[in-house]
């Protein structure tokens, strides 16, 4: 079976071409990093009727996922490196259909419209697709992620949910943020989080006044989140690198 590994700011993928619906591996096997080839997830390209293709997103853990952005993003990269398609595409995911474009190196995502915050006992949640803690913090890099994150994934609260990622964001100017993420799925600190990104740069906005376009600083890299703010939060864009690492047989 033929493999390539992407990473888009660090978050990094497995993926395979799963057009010809041949695929059978142990995904938390493929994904891990010692006995693996080492991912935070793996994502199959599939056929999709009226689309230029489907991504199927499984968390390391095996498990068949929310919407990832770092692995859309990747996704499109991929399709594009197959042929699939030129500039602009649309495909579908786990949330519904998205759009994406590749311009200058950096692949721009359409993310799912996304419904006004809600306060939690942290913080602030919100589902880009995925479902995101938000936790406000003047130094994000004094935080121990791993530790502090498990805590509250693991509590009564958010297990009776299902769980929920835990992002810890540090508002560094009026348009821009420094964003770190304990991933569900993954079980530790990720160095990106592409929904997580998109839900700190839209609660930053409505809680802390920071800008409609904004600049997020991530553990792998940078990454830009634009959108149209309203009772429903519209035009959601995840702009960033995406690249292809190696590829292989297994
Ligand atoms: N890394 C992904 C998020 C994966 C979501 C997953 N960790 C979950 O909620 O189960 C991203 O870039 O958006």
């Amino acid at each position: 079976m033929k493999f390539y590994k992407y990473q888009g700011t660090g978050n990094d993928f497995v993926m395979i071409d799963n057009r010809s619906n041949t695929f059978q591996g142990d995904v938390a096997a493929l994904c891990h990093r010692r006995f693996g080839i080492g991912a935070d997830g793996l994502i199959l390209i599939e056929k999709e009727e009226g689309y230029d293709f489907r991504m199927r997103y499984f968390n390391a853990d095996g498990a068949e996922g929310s919407m990832c952005g770092n692995g859309g993003r990747c996704a499109v990269q991929f399709a594009s490196d197959l042929g699939i398609f030129e500039g602009k595409t649309s495909f579908i995911a786990v949330d519904g259909p998205h759009e994406a474009e590749i311009t200058d190196k950096k692949v721009s995502l359409k993310m799912i419209d996304v419904h006004p915050l809600e306060e939690v006992p942290e913080g602030y949640f919100l589902n880009t697709g995925s479902p995101h803690l938000i936790i406000f913090t003047e130094n994000v890099d004094a935080i121990d992620v791993s530790t502090e994150g498990a805590k509250i994934r693991y509590n009564e609260y958010w297990m009776a949910k299902g769980g929920v990622n835990v992002n810890y964001v540090q508002v560094l100017s009026p348009s821009s943020i420094k964003v770190r993420t304990y991933e569900r799925g993954v079980e530790d600190e990720t160095y990106s989080c592409g929904t997580g990104v998109t839900a700190a740069s839209i609660i930053s906005h409505f809680i802390k006044g920071v800008s409609t376009r904004v600049e997020v600083e991530t553990l792998g890299g940078n990454l830009e989140v634009q959108f149209d703010p309203g009772s429903l939060i519209t035009k959601v864009l995840l702009t960033g690198p995406a690249q292809k690492v190696f590829e292989g047989e297994l």
